[in-house]
Order: structure tokens, then C-alpha cells, then sequence
């Protein structure tokens, strides 16, 4: 069985590190600088860092500069979000060199081009279900986007490689991620998932690994690692076998 991968997130807005609570624009807890804490996560030991323009997501504007400084900056593999909705902003996220781009709102309201984009760069694109319940949210978590699945089987035809699935209601909160939900995307589709959303323990991570065998690839961790509730060592090795 392979393990888990583990994903420290590096969320930034404003030019700050941030952590928000259910993605709430107004509820950051600030962590300093983006470069720094990527390269933190990097020493400690991550494989990939999950790194995201809440700026771009909101609509609020954008930290493309740092961010591309940061992505170029990492010896480990990185995956961009936020703010990814047309060509020029997918260009310019492929651009810094990450493993792959997470597309949000986009694959909501834009699917001929999520389709397009999808058939031309294969694996380098991964959607972001960010879901209230089972119904998808977009533009910064603010509007509504359809069904969580009949979206899902939309993008699993298009050859979607990957999929984030973000618990809203969990996510920052340190509550434990929705191991329902990962369930039941798992049983949807056949491509891999990653978790994300309210992780809190090593034993939440244990958790996520025991959905390995059906499908969840890796666990985005935020709020946890910059309460200090472990350490990402603790973590990576929790995970190992
Ligand atoms: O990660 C967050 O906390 C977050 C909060 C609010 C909105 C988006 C958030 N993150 C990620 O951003 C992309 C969506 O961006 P877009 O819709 O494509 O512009 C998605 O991966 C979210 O999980």
C-alpha cells in the first residue's frame, strides 16, 4: 500500500502567510512571510507544498509575483491554487515550474475551457471541489456551483486527473477532516484525492491514511502545523508505513 502524502499549505494574502477559518475573508490569522514558512515545510522534510493566492481566489487582487518567487524558490514539488481562470493565469502558474495547478471556480463556471485545458495538459491540472454539504462553492468560497457529483462525473469524463476535496465547514477549524465525504468521492470516481480540510491530530492524518486503498493520494495540512499541534516530522512520520 503506498502511504500518504502530506501537503503543508502556504496560504497567502495580502503578501502574508495566512490561515483563515472556513475560508471566511476577514478570519486570517497572520504567520509571516510566505518564503519563509515554504522553506520551513521544505526543511522539515515535505515533498510538496500546497500553495495558494487567496487574493486571486477572492477576487481581491493578486500575489502572483511572491507566489511565483516562492514556487521557483522550492527543491520539492509544488501545487498552485487560486486565481487559476483563464489562459494568461494558467500560463503564468505553469510558468513558475509547479508540479501541477488546482483549478476552483473555473471548472464551475468556465467548464469548455477547464475541458480544453484539461485534454491539452493532462496530469498537470487537478480540479479543487471545495463543497458546503455535497454543493460546490466558488469565487473565494462566496457563490454556489452545482452538485459536488454531477460535477465530478462532468470532469471525470473530461479526464480530470486529480481532484482537492476541501470540507468548507472544516476547513481551519481543527475539527477533523469529513472522512464521509472523502468516502464518498473515492467511491465516485477512480482518480486520485487529496484531503483537505480539518486536520487537527496525527490521528486525523492516520485516519485519511486508512482511505488510501480507496483512492485519497495525500492530506493537505494548514492550521494544525502553524498551531503547533505536531510538527510536520511528527507528521511525515506518522504517515511512513
Ligand atoms: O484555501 C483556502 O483557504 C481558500 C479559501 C477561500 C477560497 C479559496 C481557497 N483556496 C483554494 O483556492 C482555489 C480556488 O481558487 P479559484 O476559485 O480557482 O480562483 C481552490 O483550490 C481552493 O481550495
Amino acid at each position: 500500500m503506498s502511504k500518504l502524502e502530506l501537503l503543508p499549505a502556504v496560504d497567502v494574502r495580502d503578501g502574508q502567510a495566512v490561515r483563515l477559518v472556513h475560508g471566511e475573508s476577514g478570519s486570517e490569522t497572520s504567520y509571516g512571510d510566505p518564503l519563509q514558512a515554504a522553506l520551513a515545510w521544505q526543511r522539515a522534510g515535505a515533498e510538496w507544498l500546497h500553495l495558494v493566492d487567496l487574493d486571486a481566489a477572492f477576487g481581491t487582487g493578486d500575489n502572483r509575483a511572491q507566489i511565483a518567487e516562492v514556487a521557483r524558490s522550492m527543491d520539492i514539488k509544488v501545487e498552485l491554487s487560486g486565481g487559476i481562470r483563464d489562459d494568461a493565469s494558467l500560463e503564468a502558474a505553469l510558468a513558475t515550474g509547479c508540479k501541477r495547478v488546482n483549478l476552483g471556480t473555473a471548472a464551475l463556471e468556465t467548464p469548455e475551457w477547464v475541458a480544453k485545458v484539461i485534454a491539452e495538459h493532462g496530469d498537470k491540472i487537478a480540479v479543487g471541489l471545495d463543497v458546503r454539504g455535497t454543493t460546490l462553492r466558488g469565487r473565494g468560497w462566496t457563490r454556489d456551483g452545482g452538485d459536488l457529483y454531477e460535477t465530478l462525473a462532468r470532469l471525470d469524463s473530461e479526464g480530470c486527473a486529480r481532484y482537492v476535496v476541501t470540507d468548507i465547514n472544516k476547513d481551519g477549524t481543527l475539527q477533523g477532516p469529513n472522512l464521509e465525504l472523502l468516502r464518498g468521492v473515492c467511491a465516485a470516481t477512480d482518480r486520485p484525492v487529496v484531503a483537505s480540510g480539518g486536520v487537527s491530530s496525527l490521528d486525523d492524518l492516520r485516519a485519511i491514511a486508512t482511505l488510501v486503498p480507496e483512492g485519497v493520494e495525500g492530506a493537505i495540512v494548514g492550521k494544525a502545523l502553524y498551531a503547533k499541534a505536531f510538527t510536520l516530522e511528527e507528521a511525515l512520520e506518522a504517515v511512513s508505513s
